[in-house]
């Protein structure tokens, strides 16, 4: 996992690296540089292409300079560069980049903050104009020059972080910020990147390695962690021999009604994608049909709440599409006064918890919620900001030992340890009805296999994203149905255990 660092951590990063690695601060400008051209490259395959590069005069600016020179190098011959010189202060790393591009044939043109506005004939747009040393809103001359650049609808391409977009500090939706179509940002994604209110601002962000020292940053104090493959491939365990549908558990999903039968379905189909030995599911009777037409490997148990043998099941998953009439309510109470192993909460589930307070107290530790942000906020309270929510899910899992998925792009988890994953997988082809029911099942799944429930929900929301990443990669995917994320679901596993390496 990588520790996400708040914009002064990174300074500090950038900092010890140069006095730890006998590395100067113009060579690291010049490392980063190399990087962002490396990347950059892939969004200007024409080499002829004009390329404007705004820079201003720190470090970011800095960058822009080295950029400019690195890409004129790489045969990107029509690069032209415009400093905006609004303040008397420059860096020396700047000012040496300078000296440097003067002995190009790069042409560079000055501003100050009332000059007329260029005429723009390029493309594409770099921003290196303020990165991640930003302190305050944009105004005056900035934000006259930000707001006609936005206007010209370019191509723009931000260098480590957008002119005008805070790194940490919530984001503003009026705020004045360079809109970019990527980010090519240094080292780590920036927290507000992972955030959906950042969507206004940036399309798409990539993060390139600078070589700042690892230690260092990994040491620091920061309870933000950025999930990788290899954390899911430590925590899955591959099938021994002599296994058979008891060592997998038996998981019980409770959900569908008549109308949203669909929603039991998926999530049970799910949960024995996702392996789990034995599967029974709690649905009205007029779904047995389509559940044996269906799925013919899961149990059923119909409707009658007293055939429940609530501690044979080695996992328990409750909510979609269950509904939230007097019947529904009375199956969840017995679940949470009955039921002793672990188990997730999701949909339904969390809308009767919400409105049944008394119930949400009887939630024993190390169970996992997953609401949408539709169902968080009705579970804890409206929120102004994604921030807020984060501070909310934290405070909530430390005092009620819970583990909350957030779901979202990037879907944040947190857990009783106070620790906040924030998950890379996943993508807008899965957004549709269905998927969280099968991310339910996935759940389930794990916690039947004696996953810990941490682990579960570190592995089971990576391998949900990661099905979806893998269609629209692989197979062209523009949109990923439920139904197809589940026919994954044993792919995307078998890869992530290395059992066919
Ligand atoms: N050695 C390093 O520290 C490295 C820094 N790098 C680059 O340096 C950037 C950070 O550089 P700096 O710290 O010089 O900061 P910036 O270049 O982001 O900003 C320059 C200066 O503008 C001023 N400023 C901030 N907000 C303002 C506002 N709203 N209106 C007017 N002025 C404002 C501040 O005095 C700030 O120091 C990173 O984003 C990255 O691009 C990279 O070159 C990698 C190495
Ligand atoms: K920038």
């Amino acid at each position: 996992m990588l520790k996400l660092l708040s914009a002064s951590q990174i300074r500090s990063a950038d900092a010890h690296t140069i006095q730890h690695e006998s590395i100067g601060s113009l060579d690291l400008m010049e490392r980063a540089s190399n990087a962002f051209v490396q990347k950059f490259v892939a969004f200007a395959l024409d080499r002829q292409t004009n390329i404007s590069i705004y820079c201003g005069t720190g470090n970011n600016g800095g960058d822009g300079l080295a950029i400019a020179r690195i890409l004129f190098k790489n045969g990107y011959k029509n690069v032209s560069v415009k400093i905006l010189h609004f303040s008397f202060k420059t860096t020396s790393d700047f000012d040496e980049n300078l000296r440097r591009l003067a002995k190009t044939n790069i042409s560079a043109e000055i501003f100050n903050e009332e000059s007329e506005f260029p005429e723009e004939h390029s493309p594409i747009l770099i921003d290196a104009i303020l990165g991640s040393g930003l302190n305050k809103p944009l105004e005056g001359g900035y934000a006259r020059w930000i707001t006609h650049l936005n206007n010209l609808s370019k191509k723009v391409i931000a260098v480590d972080v957008p002119t005008g977009f805070f790194c940490d500090a919530p984001l503003d939706k009026n705020a004045i910020v360079f809109h970019a179509d990527h980010v090519i940002s240094f080292q780590r994604p920036k927290l507000n990147f992972l955030l959906p209110e950042s969507a206004q601002f940036i399309k798409e962000f990539h993060v390139v390695d600078i070589g700042l020292d690892e230690h260092f940053i990994q040491a620091q104090d920061s309870n933000k962690v950025w999930v990788e493959e290899n954390d899911i491939k430590a925590i899955l365990k591959p099938r021994a021999s002599f296994s058979h549908k008891g060592t997998f558990g038996h998981a019980l999903i409770i959900a569908g009604q008549t109308e949203t039968m669909g929603a039991a379905l998926l999530s049970s189909e799910a949960c024995l994608h996702a392996g789990a030995g034995l599967t029974t599911a709690f649905i009205p009777e007029p779904g047995l049909s389509a559940l044996n037409a269906r799925s013919p490997e899961v149990m059923a148990i119909l409707g009658d709440l007293q055939k429940i043998e609530w501690n044979k099941f080695d996992a328990l998953g409750i909510g979609p599409g269950f509904g939230v009439q007097v019947s529904s309510l009375e199956v969840l109470r017995k679940c949470l006064t009955h039921y002793r192993g672990p188990a997730v909460y999701d949909a339904d589930a969390l809308n009767m918890l919400a409105a049944n307070k008394e119930l949400f107290n009887l939630l024993p530790e190390n169970s996992i919620v997953c609401p949408h942000v539709k169902e968080f906020d009705r579970l804890f309270g409206a929120h102004k900001n994604w921030q807020q929510r984060i501070e909310t899910m934290e405070r909530e899992s430390t005092e009620r030992g819970l583990i909350i998925i957030l779901k979202n792009r990037y879907s944040i988890i947190t857990a009783p340890s106070g620790v906040i994953y924030f998950n890379p997988t996943g993508n807008p082809a899965m957004a549709s009805g269905g998927s969280g029911d099968v991310l339910t099942g996935i759940l389930t799944a794990l916690l039947a296999q004696g996953y810990s429930a941490l682990q579960t929900t570190i592995a089971g929301v990576y391998i949900h994203g990661k099905a979806a990443d893998e269609l629209v990669q692989e197979r062209k995917m523009f949109t990923v149905p439920a139904r197809y994320l589940i026919k994954q679901l044993p792919i995307t596993m078998g890869k992530l255990i290395n059992s066919f390496a």
